[in-house]
């Protein structure tokens, strides 16, 4: 599920742009439970992600509310991800990237063989062990853009090799679509040019190229397609 005006528990005004549903709901009577279950975690992540952002704020040397006035109507994102177990080590199932928020919460399940990896500055991929109450943090391009690059994107991959079923709830967390987002004043260096993005641009770009890399069979898996 994703940001939709037409959600009363998301207290957006509709627009007529936002007027039409944008996220589709099981109908089925057994799967009724689904929608207020999943606005039960999306409130807890919502209220989570902004005390998040104050930290990370904080870590930046800045005010703790520095990032709030962009971040009014964030842009959210819940996926619930089913990874049946890989026939073969060369099936993909999210080929590496990077995410297009502030920042991801990643939920996931317990598997003997971990299959979420990420990759660290010597280009070596780290499995990533499912340790019980917690979330894993991947920063994300807005954060990456706002620092000029001096946090980076966690590029991150699931290969779920180890013959278990496995499934992840990520959390994704941006700032509002229609915010403008340049390198932070302190970290700018002296006669640089620094380019401004508006949230909304940038994120559809990054759905366009995700979306056409998705084809299913050969061509998606040799582009490494993200599943987004
Ligand atoms: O399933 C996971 O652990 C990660 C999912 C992911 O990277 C994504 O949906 O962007
Ligand atoms: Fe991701």
């Amino acid at each position: 599920m994703g940001e939709d005006a037409t959600d009363p528990e998301q207290n957006r005004p509709i627009t007529p742009s936002t007027a039409e549903p944008r996220n589709q709901w099981p109908k089925h009577p057994d799967s009724l439970f689904w929608r207020p279950a999943i606005y039960h975690y999306y409130n807890a992540m919502y209220d989570f992600s902004k005390r998040m952002l104050h930290i990370f704020a904080l870590a930046l040397d800045l005010p703790e509310d520095h990032f709030d006035s962009i971040t009014t109507h964030p842009m959210t994102n819940i996926r619930a991800v089913h990874y049946p177990p890989q026939e073969m080590e060369s099936d993909v199932g999210i080929g590496a990237h990077t995410d297009f928020c502030w920042f991801t919460l990643v939920c996931q399940s317990k598997t003997a063989y971990p299959a979420l990896e990420v990759l660290n500055g010597n280009a070596i991929w780290i499995p990533v062990h499912s340790q019980p109450n917690t979330f894993v943090v991947n920063i994300a391009d807005f954060l990456k853009l706002v620092t000029g690059g001096t946090w980076r994107s966690t590029v991150h991959r699931v290969r779920n090799i180890g013959g278990e079923e496995r499934y992840s709830m990520p959390f994704f967390f941006s700032p509002n679509e229609d915010a403008k987002v340049s390198v932070l004043e302190h970290l700018r260096r002296e006669g640089e040019v620094y380019e401004e993005f508006v949230v909304g641009e940038y994120f559809q770009k990054r759905l366009d190229i995700d979306r056409t890399t998705h084809i299913d069979g050969e061509e998606g898996r040799k582009k490494g397609a993200t599943g987004y």
